[in-house]
């Protein structure tokens, strides 16, 4: 049985998305470190990532490096090939080399705007993980699916698919996040029951599928117009380890205060 309060450490991604170029993204990041520096943030209990465009990614790397920055950080996509002629592509190696700890895999609007099949999601997870990346492999249901009261199936359809042929130490350490498509840049957010209930049951299909060690031990965020104000409530549902946040990560006390949502819930704002 697995355990929903195993000791997970919780994870708050911040997806740019195609937003900001490299200096914009060098004061942004430079803002949130001195932010979450000036509140004391304990990046070990509370981890905090960003996921900028591939072209900032070098000018993130110098940052965190140079000011020794705890923030970690990573890409929004990786290509299923090594190298060679692919082009526009990006390798998981390419990413490794530039210091990345996470890529997304799988993201809705790479599934809709770019006819990723579960199976291309698939591939992706499988070279990151091989390149030494931790994905965070997304899954999630649309409008419709949820009316039809299908949106637990159709999300545990995608993490077996997407997680076909791993290891199981190697799901062991990746991440998976629950964004319900309809949620997202919608300002509609899904209740913490709603984001309990499809996290929970994909758990619970690790568990039976992979082994209950590896169920207690994966994360899986919540992404879906978080904001400072529903995070904690979020983040107090059992099996929820973190939140995947997009237009929120664009500004920067939005974000703090998304990644200090215990400080908040602990009244220790001021
Ligand atoms: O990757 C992030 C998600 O797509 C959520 O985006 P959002 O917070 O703007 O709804």
């Amino acid at each position: 049985m697995a355990d929903p309060t195993a000791a997970r450490t919780p994870l708050m991604a911040g997806n740019w998305k195609m937003n900001l170029n490299h200096v914009e993204a060098v004061h942004l990041l430079q803002k949130l470190s001195w932010t979450l520096q000036d509140k004391k943030h304990d990046f070990d209990r509370v981890e905090v990532a960003v996921l900028p465009p591939f072209t900032d990614i070098r000018s993130v790397q110098t940052l965190v490096d140079g000011d020794r920055m705890k923030i970690k950080y990573g890409a929004q996509d990786v290509s299923t090939h090594d190298s060679g002629a692919y082009t526009g592509e990006i390798s998981a190696s390419m990413l490794t080399k530039l210091g990345c700890t996470y890529v997304l895999t799988g993201h809705s609007e790479r599934r809709q705007h770019h006819h990723e099949t579960d199976e291309v999601v698939n591939a992706k997870t499988a070279k990151a993980i091989e390149a030494g990346l931790t994905p965070i492999m997304c899954v999630g249901e649309g409008l419709e699916v949820r009316k039809a009261d299908g949106h637990v199936e159709h999300c545990l359809g995608q993490v077996d698919a997407g997680l076909a042929g791993l290891k199981q130490d190697d799901v062991r350490k990746l991440v998976i996040a629950y964004e319900p498509v309809w949620a997202i840049g919608t300002g509609e957010v899904a209740t913490p029951e709603d984001a309990q209930e499809v996290i929970a049951a994909i758990r619970g299909r690790i568990e039976e599928t992979i082994s209950p060690s590896v169920a207690d031990s994966v994360r899986i965020l919540y992404g879906g117009s978080v904001k400072m104000a529903s995070a904690g409530g979020i983040m107090a549902q059992p099996d929820v380890d973190g939140c995947l946040v997009g237009g929120a990560s664009l500004q920067v006390d939005e974000f703090a205060g998304i990644c200090r949502y215990l400080d908040l819930q602990l009244g220790y704002s001021s």
